[in-house]
């Protein structure tokens, strides 16, 4: 039975979830979203790919891209599931997701992708870049998000799955704003990631 049930696997396309953010800095909930649906849908890996340029986020200065790639390679490394791309911080310009799901289904063309985002995202998807386009690269799967609502209205049929996963209230926004403040922010993101922050100085208030 279980030499069957490998042959079946053996033969199966491999499942890849891709967790897209701007990750500054990566928090435990962004880890809870992938482990949850990593579980749930069967993925055999889960790719964290921080943003190059986050376009929609312009209004803001957003952490240098090599600290927000550490310290996602930091958060991520015991797990053996999860991994870490370079590929849109490695890209020129604006990053657009269906140039991340282009790219990674060139690089993984025997493989399903299934790209893992919160509610907040989710709401936000048919204001991306070609997006009608990026359901046809990835299956989309939106997680609830403490404060947003989970909705696939107006969105393909059959394109996104909405997943509950263990509320968290975690938002890089108040990380960092808990840091500017001097206040903590143990164990809202991984302790590597605490010393990261702390060693670099990110977000602390500028000196006069
Ligand atoms: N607490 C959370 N629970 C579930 N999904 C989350 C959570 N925080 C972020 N996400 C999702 O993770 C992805 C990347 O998020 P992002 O890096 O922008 O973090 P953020 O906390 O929303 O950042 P910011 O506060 O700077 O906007 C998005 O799809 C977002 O919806
Ligand atoms: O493709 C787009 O136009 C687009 C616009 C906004 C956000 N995204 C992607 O959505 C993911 C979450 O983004 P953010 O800004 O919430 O960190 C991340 O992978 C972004 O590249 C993509």
């Amino acid at each position: 039975m279980r030499e069957q049930a490998q042959s079946v696997r053996a033969g199966a396309k491999r499942r890849i979830g891709v967790m897209g953010g701007t990750f500054d800095p990566i928090h435990h909930g962004h880890l809870v979203a992938a482990s949850e649906v990593a579980s749930a849908f069967h993925l055999d890996e889960v790719i964290f790919v921080p943003t190059g340029q986050p376009w929609q986020k312009s209004e803001r200065e957003v952490s240098p891209a090599e600290d927000r790639y550490l310290m996602t390679v930091i958060a991520t490394a015991e797990n053996p599931q999860f991994s870490v791309s370079r590929i849109d911080i490695d890209r020129q310009g604006p990053t657009y997701t269906v140039d991340t799901l282009r790219e990674l289904r060139d690089l993984h063309p025997d493989s399903d992708l299934f790209f893992i985002t919160g509610a907040d995202a989710l709401a936000q998807i048919l204001s991306w870049r070609s997006s009608e386009e990026l359901f046809e690269l990835a299956h989309f799967i939106g997680c609830t998000r403490p404060g947003h609502t989970l909705s696939d209205t107006g969105l393909p049929v059959g394109g996104v799955s909405l997943v509950e996963v263990p509320a968290l209230a975690i938002s890089s926004t108040d990380c960092r704003m808990r840091v500017a403040k001097g206040e903590p922010i143990w164990y809202l993101v991984p302790d590597g990631v605490v010393r990261y922050i702390h060693k670099r100085a990110l977000y602390a208030p500028a000196q006069p």
